[in-house]
């Protein structure tokens, strides 16, 4: 049996924008509707939402029905989360607020076998398929995806150290907390917080790596992929479905 290819990486790799949509909701079934759009990948929020390893291998289990890459976002970038949520089958990792190039080969290294890291090993678990996939520790690497998430000052003014580093793919910003430690909470469209961004877009290019954002405005998702970010996130689940329900609601109200 052979992995399949992460067509994430390869439409970031080739410079192709590629619409995603956050999954906040821990639920197998309402992910498995988000699979079904079009989406080329989802992100399972294992940071803001109640997700633990097991509804997380629910969540890809489903998508893995769908051509769409189930990308996880960690709450942290414990080397141990690392190992369990990859073995668990995670190969498209987003880590939350990274600040430093130090931080982030210390995550590279926890994504990678020695000699180049440290992840433990495992001869079977659901990321190998139990043992089916045929060197899967050998070339594990090439199907990896990691989205480090810059959402402060300082990882603005370390983007270009942090695009840098081998095995960083992207540089996703986080708007809400970036906006936030900027003095700006709640706007990101914030003159001040669209310099950061922009800054981070620049620093990516300049290492030949794609940048990300979520963007549940389509006005914004529009602007950013004009400006030539291709990792983007246009919407989640639990927006829609509080939001849809209430203007349904409303719409009837007298
Ligand atoms: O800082 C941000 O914005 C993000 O990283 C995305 C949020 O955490 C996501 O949960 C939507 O609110």
């Amino acid at each position: 049996m052979k992995e399949r290819t992460n067509t994430l990486k390869a439409a970031l790799q080739q410079g192709r924008p590629s619409i995603g949509l956050w999954c906040s909701l821990a639920s197998a079934l309402t992910t498995e509707i988000m699979a079904g759009s079009g989406a080329g990948w989802l992100l399972i929020d294992g940071e803001h939402s109640p997700n633990d390893l097991r509804s997380v291998i629910a969540q890809l289990q489903v998508i893995a029905a769908f051509p769409c890459e189930g990308a996880v976002r960690l709450p942290s970038d414990d080397s141990v989360l690392i190992k369990q949520f990859m073995d668990a089958g995670a190969r498209s990792l987003m880590i939350p607020n990274v600040k430093t190039a130090e931080q982030a080969r210390a995550i590279v290294s926890a994504m990678s076998y020695a000699p180049e890291g440290v992840r433990g090993f495992s001869v079977g678990h659901r990321a190998n398929q139990f043992g089916r996939i045929a060197d899967y520790h050998r070339n594990a690497r090439a199907n990896q995806l990691l989205a480090v998430q810059i959402e402060c000052e300082t990882g603005v003014a370390n983007a270009r150290e942090i695009a840098a580093v081998e095995g960083v793919d992207v540089l996703f910003v986080g708007p809400g907390d970036m906006s936030t430690n900027m003095n700006a909470m709640g706007n990101p469209n914030a003159g001040h917080v669209q310099q950061a961004i922009a800054a981070v877009h620049e620093a990516a290019v300049a290492a030949g790596k794609a940048s990300g954002i979520l963007a549940p405005v389509k006005a914004d998702a529009d602007r950013y992929l004009r400006d030539g970010f291709t990792m983007v996130a246009v919407g989640a689940d639990l927006g829609l479905l509080a939001r849809g329900s209430d203007n349904l609601v409303a719409s009837f109200s007298a």
